[in-house]
């Protein structure tokens, strides 16, 4: 326990960057003490919740495996499920009310990990313990925006080839930038700017190479209503993100963003289940299923519910991404899966694989791997800095504020 007071160990600690000439770290603790002016009482109530776990600090010994354990979902959810939508929709599918239903019907899944720590008694925490009316109100209000997002995502694959689609998708990264910094203060450094251009340009090549691929049968009117409902789908998870970023602040336990995510699930699953009910979708689905899909009444069944979990593998490691680093990072993950996805697509149906796929790739992998390692040398250097305070002072305290925008 800190054992100088909070008030000298805010100044030590701010004045020690200059001892060691990390002028980018001393940047960001300014900036932390004009975003948290009262730093002093953070770091006294930081103390006090030293002995609570919480999932979200990097200092957690299950961080880095909650971390992998979500981006791995993330990265499995989001390739598989790609494919899927597009094993729909190759085979004669074409219901836009089913590929926006099958987005979020996983949520009973999200049961095991909510019920199963408590009734093995693992964890001690009842579910839904701690929520208040207004946490509940602001679930449904984000599962609506997620339901409409889904809507709005399947009337653009509807519509538009994948390479127009993927592009105009890309630019939610720049809208989760631009959201993040007004919602959650997300500081605009060179790391995070640097990855954002890069993994736009890469979507910007991909979609040129492919710009031949427009159905010969694709209207102006539908090109207009699918390339809009694309923008606005982007422009939605870009809201999204930040909002949950907003919400998790309140959270440090990840069980409770599984709580949440299953709220909001379960309004955006109405949400496309009112739609279906009076748009003819459940009809559709059987009508597919019996005498539509090229594949066959069994293989379709088996596509909707791949899609049913492969899609729910995809939004628990979205919101996971979020909780444990930052709404800016869970989007450049999502968005550097976009062009990843379309590798998926070489290898599993055969998709020409040229020059112009192989240069947006690489600027891909490169400004994915450009951040995570910016990144990595910030939290490094972070850590040699709290050591340095707490040695010099006796403190074991986090004086670094844990706040993901931060530090992503
Ligand atoms: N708009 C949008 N919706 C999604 N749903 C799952 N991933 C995404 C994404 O990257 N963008």
């Amino acid at each position: 326990m800190a054992t100088t007071s909070p008030s000298a160990l805010h100044h030590q600690f701010l004045t020690s960057p200059h001892e060691n000439g990390t002028n980018d770290i001393e940047a960001e603790i300014a900036y932390a003490e004009e975003t948290l002016p009262n730093l002093s009482s953070f770091m006294e109530n930081n103390n006090k919740e030293e002995d609570d776990e919480d999932q979200k600090s990097t200092s957690n010994k299950r961080y880095m495996a909650l971390l992998f354990f979500n981006y791995f979902l993330l990265f499995v959810g989001s390739l598989s499920a790609s494919l899927m939508s597009k094993f729909y929709f190759i085979h004669k599918g074409a219901s836009k009310w089913v590929s926006t239903w099958v987005q979020t019907a996983g949520f009973p899944i999200l049961i095991f990990p909510i019920f199963l720590p408590f009734i093995l008694k693992y964890s001690e925490r009842k579910p839904y313990a701690g929520f208040t009316k207004m946490m509940y109100l602001c679930c449904v209000l984000v599962g609506l925006m997620l339901g409409f997002n889904n809507l709005l995502i399947s009337w653009g694959v509807a519509y538009l080839p994948v390479s127009t689609s993927s592009l105009l998708l890309s630019s939610q990264l720049v809208f989760t930038l631009i959201l993040s910094s007004l919602i959650v203060k997300q500081k605009i450094t060179f790391t995070n700017l640097n990855c954002v251009i890069l993994i736009t340009v890469s979507s910007v090549i991909l979609a040129l190479d492919s710009s031949h691929e427009k159905p010969p049968g694709l209207t102006n009117k539908n090109y207009f209503i699918g390339f809009t409902c694309t923008i606005g789908a982007g422009f939605l998870f870009a809201l999204y993100l930040p909002v949950m970023e907003k919400i998790y602040q309140k959270v440090n336990c990840y069980q409770m963003v599984m709580e949440m995510q299953l709220i909001m699930e379960i309004t955006a699953t109405a949400l496309a289940t009112v739609g279906m009910a009076c748009d003819g979708g459940f009809s559709d689905m059987k009508k597919e299923a019996e005498s539509v899909f090229d594949k066959g009444t069994a293989i379709y069944w088996v596509t909707i519910l791949s899609n049913v979990v492969t899609w729910q593998c995809c939004f628990m490691g979205t919101a996971g991404m979020v909780f444990l680093t930052s709404s800016l990072t869970g989007g450049i993950c999502s968005t550097a899966l976009l062009s990843i996805n379309v590798l998926g697509g070489v290898v599993a149906y055969k998709d020409p694989f040229g020059g112009y796929k192989a240069v947006s790739t690489v600027l891909c992998i490169w400004g994915f791997c450009s951040y995570v390692f910016g990144m990595y040398i910030i939290r490094k250097k972070k850590k040699v800095i709290v050591r340095k305070n707490s040695s010099s002072t006796g403190s074991s305290a986090e004086l670094i504020p844990r706040r993901n925008s931060d530090v992503n």
